[in-house]
């Protein structure tokens, strides 16, 4: 009975992918204000990132050169934190939590960007996150010209953002193939569209989830 109720109450997990540049970051705010506008509690977050640990772990995986599977590790690493101190809690007591990025980042840029084995994350994923997905994952999809030169126009690049273009036509196709395998978890936007078109297009997803 006491579990029923916790289940019946529990938030919905959302998460925002793409390569870099493609845009996620842009909507967040737009997605968070809509579903506050609700009445339900919003926990908005990041990864790596998302706690005081997981931020020190974000500065060393995105300047500091490592090897591949230390660089999982640490994400990984980061993303346990950030399910026990932030995700858990808050799904728990019926919050809503969107976080810019979570495990498909990992099967993406550590495992298509990098070439780790799939299966050494999917060991990753079982071992930190064994019953946690997303209830929803957004891919913000876009061609790499088109990411790049929004990421050149804007910023100084991290160690992820100075990769060239294999490495992220990898990252891209290997989001493709998980939203392929899932579609009932995932919904591709294309992110070429104005971001008034893709602001319409959000509204409609996020508010078919209750
Ligand atoms: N649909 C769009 N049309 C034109 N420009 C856009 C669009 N979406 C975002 N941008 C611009 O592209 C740049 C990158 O966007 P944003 O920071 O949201 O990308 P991101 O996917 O979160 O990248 P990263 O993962 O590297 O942080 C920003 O300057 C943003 O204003
Ligand atoms: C979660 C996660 C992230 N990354 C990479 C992807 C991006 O290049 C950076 C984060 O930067 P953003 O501007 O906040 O998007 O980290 C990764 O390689 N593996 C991961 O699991």
């Amino acid at each position: 009975m006491a579990a029923q109720a916790q289940s019946s109450t529990r938030g919905r997990f959302i998460t925002f992918e793409g390569i870099d540049g493609a845009g996620k970051s842009t909507h967040i705010q737009y997605v968070a204000d809509l579903i506050r506008a609700r009445g339900i509690e919003l926990v908005s977050s990041r990864e790596p990132g998302g706690t005081p640990l997981g931020e020190k772990l974000r500065e060393l995986v995105l300047h500091e050169p490592m090897h591949l599977e230390t660089e999982a590790l640490l994400v990984f690493a980061s993303r346990r934190e950030h399910i026990a101190q932030v995700i858990e809690p808050a799904l728990a007591r019926g919050a809503w939590v969107i976080s810019d990025r979570f495990t498909d980042a990992s099967f993406a840029y550590q495992g298509g960007g990098r070439g780790l084995d799939l299966i050494k994350i999917d060991t990753l994923a079982n071992w930190v996150h064994p019953e946690l997905w997303p209830d929803l994952t957004i891919l913000f999809d876009v061609p790499l010209e088109v990411a790049r030169a929004r990421l050149d126009a804007t910023r100084q690049l991290d160690k992820f953002e100075q990769e060239k273009a294999d490495f992220f036509s990898a990252a891209r196709n290997e989001y493709l193939r998980r939203a392929a395998q899932d579609p009932k978890r995932f919904r591709v936007i294309d992110s070429t569209q104005t971001i008034e078109a893709i602001r319409v297009e959000l509204a409609g997803i996020v508010g078919a989830l209750q």
